[in-house]
């Protein structure tokens, strides 16, 4: 199977607020997102994109739009996180997301999957879709998701 991969860095801050250690502490990544697209190859002579599944300034424009604009340099809080959510939310014009789960690698990972397998489901159908999602939260620790439904 041939799939092109793109990546994408961002800012964001986040916490573990029941995480016995360090994570528990208001602390922010440089996160990486690799986003991995399955399609067939365009196959047409003079068009822009002749000869890819998809121009990788695309992917990364999508991401952006969908994705990267908003979490990049955002707070990322849990919405049970009560006491830093209602203390970001004094600051005025900060830019906090609120997320209905723990803002682990794991968590923003399925976020990211669920919300970029919508668009591309809606915008190409069966001709490209998003086949993994991949989150890196430090260069050591990452999570990856597939869609199982795509095989060999
Ligand atoms: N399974 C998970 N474990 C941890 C997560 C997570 O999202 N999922 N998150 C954290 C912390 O938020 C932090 O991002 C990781 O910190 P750390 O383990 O210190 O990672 P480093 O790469 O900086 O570790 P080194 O020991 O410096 O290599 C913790 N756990
Ligand atoms: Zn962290």
């Amino acid at each position: 199977m041939l799939t092109i991969t793109r990546k994408i860095e961002f800012d964001a801050g986040h916490r573990i607020p029941d995480h016995n250690s360090q994570c528990r502490n208001l602390h922010g990544h440089r996160y990486t997102l690799l986003i991995t697209l399955v399609g067939e190859v365009v196959k047409q002579d003079g068009a822009s994109d002749n000869g890819m599944i998809m121009d990788f300034s695309d992917i990364k424009a999508l991401a952006h739009e969908h994705l990267v604009s908003l979490w990049d340099h955002a707070f990322l809080v849990y919405e049970k996180d009560a006491v830093v959510k209602d203390f970001l939310h004094t600051l005025p014009g900060h830019k906090t997301v609120v997320v209905d789960r723990v803002p682990t690698v794991e968590n923003l990972a399925q976020i990211a999957f669920d919300m970029l397998k919508e668009v591309y489901h809606n915008r190409y159908g069966r001709a490209l879709a998003l086949q993994k999602v991949t989150l890196y939260e430090t260069p050591n620790c990452w999570a990856e998701i597939n869609d199982s439904s795509i095989r060999d």
